[in-house]
């Protein structure tokens, strides 16, 4: 569990982060999302004291941050940042055993764990004995998670750890990291300016604004409740497909129409937990085809529905809202 309770970090006389509060529970991926000096970073490197909050109580599994060594603090957070931070002259392996030679691990537990990590993270053995230098983009970047989480720790800050990568990677790794069994159990606060990133990793969504909170909220709640007129136009661009990417078809089950089976030739099994977005890809057309999905597993009734019924069911949804 991380918690803010109003924070405040002054630089030269500007606040860089004003009065700001949230809590992140155990197990929540929370993202602090906004435009470029709203002060994401300052409120991360606070967490870990690589800063320190000019006031305000800051709060980690329950402990001030400020009663610990902040060494033995870091000890229980894993950070991640864009850039590549592996030191140049150590091979791969030593970079990831950083920690486990701090922590006194014998050479046994941490060649095991070591190769455990890079097994989860599809890096190659062979990169093992490779210098920083050698490697890509995408492997350096799995070398810095693998760094981060080898000691396991509860919590994880991220600061755009995605974001030195081409599009393509970014989006790869984004979808390998999200199933990390690793990842699931940890508490994660991570920083982006990227909504599409944002609303695909996060939990919950804190959208910040020249050092303030604007709101914070799951990522429905933004789309469908914003707080004020800074939230609806900071999602407006992009907000129909974010939409389709956060609402999963049990959220519109209601408005679902059952349609007859029989006319359509095309049939795909789906779970009713696949996102809107999903859906409609799946309902392309194949072969001139349209293609129904029979939604079906044992929490909900099963149903028959189309492209066009998933759209109206969003417009139902939509206007109940
Ligand atoms: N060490 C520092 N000294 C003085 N000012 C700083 C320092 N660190 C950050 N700032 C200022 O604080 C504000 C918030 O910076 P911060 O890096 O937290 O923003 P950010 O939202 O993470 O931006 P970005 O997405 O560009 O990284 C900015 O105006 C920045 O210039």
């Amino acid at each position: 569990m991380v918690s803010l309770q109003q924070v405040t970090k002054v630089f030269e006389n500007r606040p860089a982060v004003n009065n700001i509060s949230f809590t992140v529970s155990a197990g929540e991926t929370f993202i602090l999302l906004g435009t470029s000096g709203c002060g994401k970073t300052t409120t991360l490197k606070m967490i870990n004291r690589l800063t320190e909050a000019t006031e305000g109580t800051i709060l980690v599994n329950g402990k001030n941050i400020l009663e610990q060594p902040a060494t033995i603090l870091r000890r229980n957070i894993g950070y991640v940042v864009q850039h590549n931070t592996l030191f140049p002259h150590y091979s791969v392996a030593e970079n990831i055993a950083v920690v486990p030679n701090l922590l006194l691990w014998d050479k046994e537990k941490t060649n095991a764990r070591i190769n455990k990590l890079i097994d989860k993270l599809h890096l190659s053995p062979n990169l093992l004995g490779v210098y920083p230098g050698q490697l890509s983009g995408g492997e350096a970047q799995r070398v810095n998670l693998a760094r981060a989480l080898v000691a396991d720790p509860p919590i994880l800050l991220m600061d755009e750890p995605f974001g030195a990568l081409d599009t393509i990677t970014r989006s790869a790794i984004r979808k390998e990291f999200a199933q990390l069994d690793e990842l699931k159990r940890k508490t994660i606060v991570m920083v982006t300016h990227d909504v599409q990133e944002a609303f695909e990793m996060g939990s919950r969504i804190c959208l910040m604004d020249k050092g303030r909170i604007m709101q914070t909220g799951k990522p429905a709640e933004l789309l469908f409740h914003p707080a004020n007129d800074f939230v609806r136009d900071f999602f407006s661009e992009s907000w129909l497909q974010l939409c389709f990417m956060v609402l999963k078809l049990t959220d519109v089950w209601p408005f679902l129409l059952n349609e007859p089976a029989s006319e359509y030739a095309n049939y795909e099994e789906v779970s009713p937990a696949i996102t809107l977005s999903k859906a409609m890809q799946l309902t392309k057309e194949k072969n001139e085809k349209k293609t129904l999905l029979v939604v079906n597993d044992n929490t909900t009734d099963k149903k028959t529905i189309t492209g066009e019924g998933i759209l109206y069911a969003f417009s139902e949804y939509q206007r109940n809202q």
